[in-house]
């Protein structure tokens, strides 16, 4: 009997998505089934173009296929992603970004920006729209990760004749930082307010376009400029991002429960554990743990997030970031796909949180 569309519908409506609970026809994630005798093909849309269980997805659609339809049939199975955002259709600000994501830590000096740096990297390698607003006035170390210390981005004026930045592009993520806006010799002016305002202008007032991830370096510690954000955007998520100390997990204990304070609620995506043991690079399978061990896990049981990377403690990571190369872009080392592991867990906890949480609100101010 000849194969039909009901056929092929009816045997992926018993594929779930693992992570979603739910199964893809229900989940409205298959387009375009076409059958031509034995060959039968569809479109599985997923919510991210990193899902990790894009392998796992396609081979319960062939197996479900031989199964309930036509054990000779021809599968050819389309991965393809459409991200999706829990943010209203018709946002005012950002109105082209799908997911605002806020990376926090307590501590300085944890590592922050360098996961981030990797982070939108690894993410835009995955074919994700990438953005990175460097706010971190701390040190605003992006342009230096990133090799554009001497580019300054350029103003440009819209046909309604408002004045717009263009993001600096490198590695296919779009990348402002407070850093292009002062020599990092001047960092001290920016303390308060001004920094405050100049995160504003960096949402207001750059041509974001469309984009899938728009992180956000945010200082250490809990400051004015955590506040602006969440009064600003609504911030889809936040990650933490903390070495296995004792000192840096109590700050960012800190940090993390000032995300979920019932006025400000920004759900909380997960624990990113960096500097998680010492590889000397002469010694690629040995773990030292001069930092303490399983810190971070700790952290995420406490607060009930995930844990969603550890990442070691290796030379060629900070020597990459000096020299504006990030780790990720060392294709094939095992540092890169320490990053892309966390890429994956991160944009897999976005589309989970986008499936069953609500929309976040933008903080009122109390004046
Ligand atoms: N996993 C790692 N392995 C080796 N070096 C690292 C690693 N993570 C970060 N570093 C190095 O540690 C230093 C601090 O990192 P980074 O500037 O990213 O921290 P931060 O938390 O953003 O700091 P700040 O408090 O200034 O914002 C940098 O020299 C960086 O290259």
């Amino acid at each position: 009997m000849a194969i039909t569309q009901e056929d092929v519908l009816r045997a992926l409506s018993y594929v779930e998505e693992p992570d979603l609970g739910k199964d893809l026809v229900t989940l409205n994630m298959i387009e375009d089934v076409r059958i031509d005798g034995l060959n039968v093909s569809f479109s599985v849309i997923l919510t991210t173009p990193a899902c990790p269980l894009k392998e796992l997805i396609h081979n319960a659609c062939v197996r479900a296929i031989h199964t309930m339809v036509d054990k000779n049939a021809v599968v050819n199975v389309n991965l393809t992603s459409r991200v999706t955002t829990a943010r209203a259709a018709n946002s005012a600000i950002l109105s082209g970004v799908k997911n605002i994501i806020a990376i926090a830590s307590g501590k300085g000096g944890v590592g922050k920006s360098t996961v981030t740096a990797n982070l939108a990297i690894a993410l835009a390698r995955t074919g994700a729209k990438v953005g990175l607003i460097d706010a971190d006035i701390s040190g605003p170390s992006m342009p230096t990760m990133f090799g554009v210390e001497d580019h300054r981005p350029h103003v440009f004026q819209t046909p309604e004749g408002k004045n717009l930045i263009l993001p600096i592009e490198k590695f296919g993520v779009k990348l402002m930082s407070i850093g292009f806006l002062a020599p990092s010799d001047n960092a001290i002016v920016w303390r308060g307010p001004m920094a405050s305002s100049a995160l504003k202008q960096f949402i207001s007032e750059v041509d974001w376009g469309e984009l899938d991830y728009l992180l956000i370096d945010m200082p250490p510690g809990t400051s004015d400029i955590h506040l602006t954000l969440v009064q600003t955007v609504p911030v889809t998520g936040a990650l933490i991002v903390t070495t296995p100390q004792k000192v840096a997990l109590a700050d960012a204990q800190k940090g993390l429960q000032m995300f979920r304070q019932p006025q400000i609620n920004v759900p909380v995506l997960g624990v990113i554990e960096n500097m998680a043991w010492f590889t000397p690079a002469e010694l690629p399978d040995s773990k030292y743990f001069i930092f303490g061990e399983g810190g971070g896990q700790k952290l995420a049981e406490k607060h009930e997030v995930p844990l969603l990377g550890q990442i070691p403690l290796v030379q060629s990571i900070r020597e990459t970031g000096d020299q504006g190369t990030p780790a990720i872009t060392q294709e094939g080392t095992p540092a890169a796909a320490v990053f892309e592991q966390v890429a994956e867990e991160v944009a897999r906890q976005i589309s989970i949180r986008n499936a069953v949480t609500p929309r976040t609100q933008v903080v009122e101010m109390n004046r």
